[in-house]
């Protein structure tokens, strides 16, 4: 088993130092997608690391908590996870949506908010400004965009199986914001998604939050994408209130802004995966 990897700066070395030295009072926050779970081509062929269950189950029960927070509802990140019912998970939590939804191990249940109305009318307008956006030569650009339905809660335009990704990411995003404006939404633009939801909630006010109610001395946050700057954010704040964090980007060639930021860059889900493992050993598991 290889050793923990050190953090490149000093604040980071200073949040593992605290997350080892009082492991019941440390939260391990994770995002879901290119974090725990290798990107693909698919939004749902996404499954957890094969040893993603593992290294959780072992560091689990040695912290505070494990947390992950995404943007996929929460019901389907804890199904591809594959986080229900495993021993050492039984406290785990799962905050859906950026935040807004949350789903408990101890009594698989999920609570949500109600339904914004700007969502669904967001969407019924997806297919015509999808048709305009492609006509004349963008249309090559376009082809193979696809709309990810986020059962009413959200809606993401991917443009991953699109002939030119990044283009057609380029030319959906002055549009998809405009209708996101239009109806009262906020746009999250990802790794090749350009996701529309309701504002209010970033992964940031759900972190915080999280770490307020438990208590927490110490933080290690990872994610991969721009979603996760929110958390990013959150972290840096909280330090000056006392509570160590530890920021780690799950390196992609996707995205460059979290990599600069973070105190510990690991290669992937994969790193991730090992970080994980090398903490629970150190922890004694
Ligand atoms: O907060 P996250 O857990 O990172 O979720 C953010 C979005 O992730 C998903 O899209 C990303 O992963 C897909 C599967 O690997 C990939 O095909 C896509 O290009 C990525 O952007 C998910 O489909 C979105 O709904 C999430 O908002």
């Amino acid at each position: 088993m290889a050793a923990t990897p050190e953090p490149r700066t000093p604040r980071g070395r200073a949040g593992l130092e605290a997350l080892l030295a009082a492991p019941e009072r440390a939260v391990v926050a994770l995002d879901f997608d290119g974090t725990l779970a290798p990107i693909v081509a698919r939004p749902e062929d996404a499954r957890a690391h094969p040893g993603a269950v593992a290294a959780l189950a072992r560091l689990a029960p040695r912290i505070g908590s494990v947390v992950v927070i995404t943007g996929r509802p929460a019901e389907v990140a804890v199904r591809y996870g594959g986080f229900a019912g495993v021993p050492g998970l039984d406290r785990m939590t799962v905050l859906g949506h950026y935040g807004a939804e949350r789903w408990e191990a101890s009594t698989g249940t999920v609570s949500a908010p109600p339904l914004h109305p700007g969502v669904r009318a967001a969407r019924d307008e997806l297919p015509a400004l999808l048709e305009g956006a492609g006509s004349g030569p963008a249309a090559a650009d376009l082809a193979g965009v696809h709309v990810e339905d986020k059962g009413g809660r959200a809606v993401a335009v991917h443009t991953r199986r699109a002939a030119r990704p990044q283009a057609a990411f380029d030319l959906l995003h002055a549009p998809l914001r405009e209708l996101a404006d239009r109806h009262g939404l906020h746009l999250e633009p990802g790794r090749m998604v350009l996701e529309l939801r309701p504002p209010g909630m970033d992964k940031g006010i759900a972190l915080a939050g999280y770490l307020r109610e438990s208590g927490a001395g110490s933080v290690l946050y990872a994610g991969d994408d721009l979603g996760d700057l929110a958390a990013f954010d959150a972290v840096e704040e909280l330090r000056g209130e006392g509570i160590a964090g530890l920021l780690v980007c799950s390196g992609s060639e996707e995205v460059a802004e979290l990599a600069a930021r973070a105190d510990l860059v690991v290669d992937g889900p994969e790193g991730v995966v090992g970080l994980l493992d090398s903490l629970a050993t150190a922890l004694g598991a």
